[in-house]
C-alpha cells in the first residue's frame, strides 16, 4: 500500500546522502570514452559497474549482483538484488540506464559521456545504495536496482528484463525510472512524468516529495512517446513513475553529443541529490511493507 509510515528509518539516511558522492560516480562513469551498447567501452562500463555495486555490498550476504545477457548484443545490463525478508516474493525495482550515445554515430573512440543520460541516474543509484549499506537497511520485500544497457537505441535491455520478469511471474509491484536527474532547466524540481506510468503510483511519488523534501516544488509533463525505461515495464503492466530533471521542452540539449559533460550539468549534483533522496524514500516506504 502506499501509507508513508517509515519517516524514523528514511529520515537519517535522507541526511547522510550527499551530492558530493553522487558527482564522483558522474565524473568516474563518464570518464568511459563512450558506453555504447556495442563497443568495448561499453562492454567495460558495464563491467565496472558490476565491479562498484559489487564491492559496495560485499559485506551483506542478502545483496547479490549478477549481469543480465542480451543474446543480440555485447553489453549487459547489471542488476543488484537485496533480498527481503520475510515478503521476498514482493519486488520494487528503481532503474536507470549505463549506456549512452553519440547521434553522430559511435563508433569504439567516440566521445559520449553521456554524465546526465544517464551517468546522473546510475550515480543517484549508486548513492541510495551506500547509504542503505552504511544503515544496514534490510527490506522485507526485495529491492532490486538495475542499470540498463541499451536504451538509447529503444529501450533494448530494458524490454527484455521486464519480459523475462513478467514471463517469470515475478510480482514487481512499483518501478521507479531515473533517467537524466542533474541538469536543473525548468522551474520546478523535480517533474512528474505521467504517460507510460502509472497514476496511483504517481501521487504516491508527489507525496514522498511533500513528506520527505517539502522545500521542492513538482511538475508535471507528458514525453508522447516511450522516452525511457520505465515504458518497458509499463507495456508489460507493471506499475512505474518517472521523476525528470525539467520539462518536456526544457531538456538538456547536450545529450547525445560529446557535450553531455558533467561540467555542461553545472559541474556539481546537486539537482541529482532530490532524485536520490526520493529513489530512498521510495525504496524503503515500498520496500518496508509486508505480505
Ligand atoms: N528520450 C530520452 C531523453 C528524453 C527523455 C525525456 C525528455 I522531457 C527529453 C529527453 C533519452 O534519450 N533517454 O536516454
Ligand atoms: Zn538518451
Ligand atoms: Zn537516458
Amino acid at each position: 500500500s502506499y501509507t508513508i509510515d517509515n519517516q524514523s528509518v528514511v529520515t537519517p539516511m535522507l541526511t547522510q546522502m550527499q551530492a558530493s558522492n553522487i558527482a564522483q560516480t558522474i565524473v568516474d562513469f563518464s570518464a568511459f570514452a563512450n558506453r555504447y551498447y556495442t563497443t568495448n567501452n561499453g562492454v567495460n562500463a558495464s563491467n565496472w559497474l558490476k565491479q562498484k555495486w559489487s564491492s559496495m555490498a560485499s559485506g551483506r550476504s542478502d545483496i547479490t549482483v549478477e549481469q543480465f545477457t542480451h543474446a543480440g548484443w555485447a553489453q549487459k545490463s547489471v542488476i543488484l538484488t537485496i533480498k527481503g525478508s520475510d515478503n521476498s516474493t514482493e519486488v520494487v525495482v528503481l532503474g536507470a540506464h549505463l549506456d549512452s550515445i553519440n547521434t553522430k554515430g559511435t563508433t569504439e573512440t567516440t566521445k559520449a559521456p553521456g554524465a546526465d543520460d544517464d551517468a546522473s541516474g546510475i550515480a543517484s543509484l549508486t548513492e541510495i545504495l551506500r547509504v542503505m549499506v552504511a544503515n544496514n537497511y534490510k527490506p522485507r520485500r526485495t529491492i532490486k536496482l538495475m542499470g540498463y544497457s541499451a536504451e538509447e537505441v529503444g529501450l533494448r535491455g530494458s524490454q527484455e528484463i521486464a519480459k523475462s520478469y513478467k514471463a517469470a511471474n515475478t510480482n514487481v509491484v512499483g518501478v521507479m525510472q531515473l533517467d537524466m536527474t542533474n541538469y536543473k532547466g525548468s522551474p520546478q524540481d523535480i517533474y512528474l512524468y505521467t504517460d507510460y506510468t502509472n497514476a496511483a503510483q504517481n501521487q504516491f511519488v508527489a507525496n514522498l516529495i511533500s513528506t520527505y523534501q517539502p522545500s521542492l516544488s513538482i511538475g508535471y509533463d507528458k514525453c508522447g512517446y516511450g522516452c525511457s525505461d520505465h515504458a518497458s515495464w509499463n507495456a508489460q503492466g507493471y506499475a512505474t513513475s518517472m521523476p525528470f530533471e525539467t520539462a518536456f521542452t526544457q531538456d538538456n540539449p547536450y545529450i547525445h553529443t560529446e557535450n553531455d559533460t558533467f561540467a555542461n550539468s553545472g559541474g556539481q549534483a546537486d539537482h541529482s541529490l532530490k532524485f536520490a533522496r526520493l529513489g530512498l524514500s521510495f525504496a524503503v516506504e515500498l520496500g518496508s511493507d509486508g505480505p
